[in-house]
């Protein structure tokens, strides 16, 4: 089985201790932490990891990635008017190989700022899927689905059910598969039925936007009679296992439900500052056990998919909505960051530095003027650093970016092919 020593390596930890470590891995596992130098590591791939900082790969708990080819199209404007007016037609224009082309330039921004996983939700999600196998990153994707009717034959759902076919447990279980009903506003209640079938067939979770703005809890009390959670949760959703994007307007009776029923949220604070949908009370939902990642949501509504802004963002911005310098310290943040995000993906043993754990490992450069002095590494993590001291990424055991260049993406084809497929997209 293959192996890699990091040596001479500081690992994050929330306070001034530290002592140089080595970690070993082995396939793709974490299988030595310490600071002897251990035997059996001989003939590993070696990398030095000298003024560097090791912490898990961040897990992008909710985005739509390949939508970076509509970065800085549609800024300063309220969800239903932005997709409504703008991004929808945008995406209407969507062709063959464009996803394509949209996912490598989301994956390159990813690994360069330390995002080592991902949950999607789009279209041509094969392409995807090819191009995250290919740079080897970990990815949980599903289908954008939207309809009406119980209607099997359905070409969206035809292609997510293939989607899952084709992909769930690919690559060493480097990627899996959920179905996407896209919201309460595209999906009917017959068909958000089917979903949940059809889920419930393929032994699969949903990923759905739930609650992200309070006109959305309207229409749906109007149109349905109950609010967005509830609402999926009186049609099995939440049962099924669900990863909640947004999660914003919901009550403290909700989240004991969302709790109860173990469903995970996606927090997305700059995406939900930028639409001016609200701020999610995560603090509340933390206090009840729900298990809350971070995401960026899509790169046209926030406009970066760097997971370090996200931690800082929710590590401050709970502490002003809540008057608590308590609120959310850089631990939990970091935890949201890394563990939760891979909770919220389904996995169990991601997002730790530990022994026995999948080795989704992001080396960090300290050699920068921001790193000095260091008297707590975590803190500097989450309040200090910043997306290009992402140096090395190491994904189920697997080095995918080796000082700071990304080995199987070739960046300036990949810039060149974004803009042209924008420029056609968005007639600018
Ligand atoms: C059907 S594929 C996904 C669909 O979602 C759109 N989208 C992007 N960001 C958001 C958001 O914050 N709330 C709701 N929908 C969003 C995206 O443009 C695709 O059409
Ligand atoms: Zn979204």
């Amino acid at each position: 089985m293959k192996k890699i020593l990091i040596s001479n390596v500081e690992i994050v930890t929330d306070g001034p201790a530290y002592k140089k470590k080595y970690i070993g891995i082995t396939g793709n596992t974490i299988s030595y932490i310490g600071i002897k130098k251990p035997k059996g590591y001989e003939d590993a791939y070696q990398i030095d990891g000298t003024g560097k900082l090791a912490a898990a790969g961040m897990v992008n708990a909710h985005t739509h990635i390949a939508m970076c080819l509509l970065r800085s199209y549609a800024d300063d404007m309220a969800l239903m008017d932005w997709l409504q007016n703008k991004v929808w037609p945008a995406e209407a224009g969507l062709q063959k190989g464009d996803c394509y082309v949209g996912t490598q330039l989301g994956i390159l921004e990813m690994l360069k700022s330390g995002t080592t996983a991902y949950a999607d939700m789009y279209f041509f999600m094969d392409e995807t899927a090819q191009a995250s196998q290919e740079a080897g990153i970990r990815a949980c994707l599903s289908r954008g689905l939207m309809g009406d009717k119980y209607d099997k034959a359905d070409e969206r759902l035809k292609e997510n059910v293939q989607l899952y076919k084709d992909w769930n447990g690919k690559d060493d279980g480097l990627i899996t598969v959920m179905l996407g009903p896209h919201a309460p506003y595209t999906c009917g209640k017959e068909y958000l039925k089917l979903l949940v079938d059809t889920a419930g067939e393929l032994g699969c979770q949903l990923h759905m936007h739930l609650a992200e703005t309070e006109q959305e809890v309207k229409d749906c009390v109007k149109n349905f009679g109950a609010t967005p959670i509830k609402y999926a949760d009186s049609l099995g959703i939440l049962d099924r296992g669900c990863l909640i994007a947004h999660g914003v307007w919901v009550t403290d009776e909700e989240m004991e439900i969302m709790a109860a029923k173990k469903a995970r949220v996606a927090h997305n604070p700059q995406s939900n500052l930028k639409l001016a949908s609200g701020i999610a009370p995560v603090e509340k939902m933390l206090a009840k056990g729900i298990t809350v990642g971070l995401g960026t949501d899509g790169a046209t509504s926030n406009n970066n998919l760097d997971m370090l802004e996200e931690a800082r963002l929710t590590a401050m911005l709970h502490k002003a909505v809540t008057y608590d310098p308590l609120c959310i310290p850089a631990a939990t943040a970091w935890d949201m960051a890394t563990y939760q995000g891979a909770k919220c993906l389904g996995y169990d043993k991601l997002g730790k530095l530990e022994k026995g754990w999948l080795a989704d490992i992001v080396l960090y450069d300290m050699n920068k003027p921001h790193w000095y002095p260091r008297n707590n590494r975590l803190s500097l993590l989450v309040y200090a650093a910043n997306a290009g001291d992402a140096d090395t990424a190491i994904i189920n055991g697997k080095v995918v970016m080796e000082k700071g260049e990304v080995k199987s993406l070739d960046a300036e084809k990949i810039y060149y092919e974004a803009d042209r497929v924008a420029k056609r997209l968005t007639g600018k």
